[in-house]
């Protein structure tokens, strides 16, 4: 097994693997309802692995429970910038194959950011223009991507071999390759770099490791001034500015979920092999402690306004979000306002005003597209919401 992997990744669920949570990918298949399942038994001619572009190599699990389970490497070296290789069970690349049919969007590359060194965190991204909050600045895809269990499934050398094969496949393995590795315990360059960069995304209902070359350059702030949004149908990932962004400012986004006091962000990222240097962490202990405060302060608050709502009392209810809007910016926690308006718009409707439940309902859509989370605001958006409140939900 690979020993040192072993129930790392699914212990670092309060880490930046949860930035990304991806839903259950489309079912699409060229080949009709049932998607073409193969593995290196299947061949020998390319077209029997087609779209992939190299046969199929597979390790089998070592696993008594599971003793048929095997995991295959699924290269097309073809797609996007540099390729795609998914290391994956044969359904789950079978599962997966409508993301070879997503056209790369490369247009924001290299058009608002050059990656450079940064001074005690290796290299950084920072922005070449004046980038505009919530605005697209870069678009990146998966070069590879592993499924979780195979770390803990097959015999360690093997593994790394497969691994080692998945990356030279791609047309650009340096992009993999030359990623940062500051993890302590890996015992291979490739399951350094993963360690070191991985995200964690769902390929069809399975956890896996997807490396992104360029969104792994930007470093971690406690508060940060972008965030990831993922692209299931082309395991992809836009990053958008959280905040205006200066030309010349590093662009930085947050690998833990926003809003954790100092002693948390401190623990999580250990795990992740650095102390953090961020501006928040650099800042005077006076800082950080009213920082500390005021995030505790508005996650009792959030727990006050449920209670409140809860308990009948609406007005409360009303006033206490109102706080928790106005807490939100001092921490850049824009992505709990949308959370707030749809409250807003909760104990409007609790009050039978329809014109004000609408009116904050509408809000609270209005900037989960804004802040790219949905494309649009669609017609009957706001009736799900009510059906929503409803069901209590
Ligand atoms: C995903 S990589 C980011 C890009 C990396 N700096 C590089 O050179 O490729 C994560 C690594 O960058 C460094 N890093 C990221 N954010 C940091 C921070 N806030 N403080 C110190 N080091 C940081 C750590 O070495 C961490 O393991």
């Amino acid at each position: 097994m690979l020993d040192v992997w072993e129930g790392r990744m699914e212990g670092e669920e309060d880490g930046r693997l949860l930035l990304l949570s991806l839903s259950h990918l489309p079912g699409y298949s060229p080949f009709g309802e049932c998607p073409l399942v193969i593995d290196d038994s299947t061949g020998p001619h390319p077209t029997d692995w087609s779209p992939w572009t190299h046969r199929p190599k597979c390790l089998y699990s070592r696993e008594i429970s599971e003793p048929d389970k095997r995991f295959c490497v699924f290269t097309n070296s073809r797609h996007g910038p540099r390729g795609l290789t998914i290391v994956t069970t044969p359904e789950s690349a079978a599962d997966s194959i409508a993301i070879l049919n997503e056209l790369a969007n490369v247009t924001t590359r290299g058009l608002s950011y050059k990656i450079i060194d940064i001074p005690g965190k290796g290299k950084g991204v920072v922005a070449t223009r004046h980038i505009s909050r919530y605005e697209e600045l870069m678009v990146d895809y998966a070069a590879l991507a592993v499924d979780i269990s195979f770390t803990t499934l097959v015999p360690a050398r093997d593994g790394y071999r497969l691994l080692q094969l998945a990356t030279k496949q791609l047309s650009d393995p340096d992009s993999v390759l030359n990623l940062g590795q500051s993890n302590a315990f890996a015992a291979d360059v490739i399951e350094n770099v993963l360690r070191t960069n991985a995200f964690h995304t769902i390929l069809s209902g399975a956890p896996h490791m997807a490396l992104y070359p360029e969104v792994s350059r930007i470093n971690h702030a406690c508060k940060p001034n972008a965030y990831t949004r993922f692209i299931p149908q082309s395991l992809g990932v836009s990053v958008a500015a959280s905040r205006d962004i200066k030309l010349g400012e590093e662009i930085t986004i947050s690998y833990l979920t926003v809003g954790e006091t100092s002693d948390v962000r401190q623990r999580s990222l250990r795990q992740w092999g650095f102390e953090c240097s961020c501006d928040l962490c650099s800042s005077s202990a006076a800082e950080v402690a009213a920082s500390d405060a005021r995030r505790r302060q508005i996650d009792m608050l959030r727990h006050q306004a449920v209670q409140a709502f809860t308990d009948g009392k609406p007005y409360q209810a009303l006033r206490i979000t109102r706080q928790v809007l106005n807490l939100l910016p001092l921490e850049g926690l824009f992505p709990l306002y949308s959370e707030q308006y749809e409250n807003i718009a909760r104990v409007y409707w609790m009050l039978r005003d329809r014109e004000k439940a609408e009116k904050y309902a509408r809000i609270s859509l209005d900037v989960l597209a804004e802040q790219g989370y949905i494309s649009r605001v669609r017609p009957g958006d706001v009736e799900i919401m009510w059906n929503k409140f409803v069901e209590g939900g």
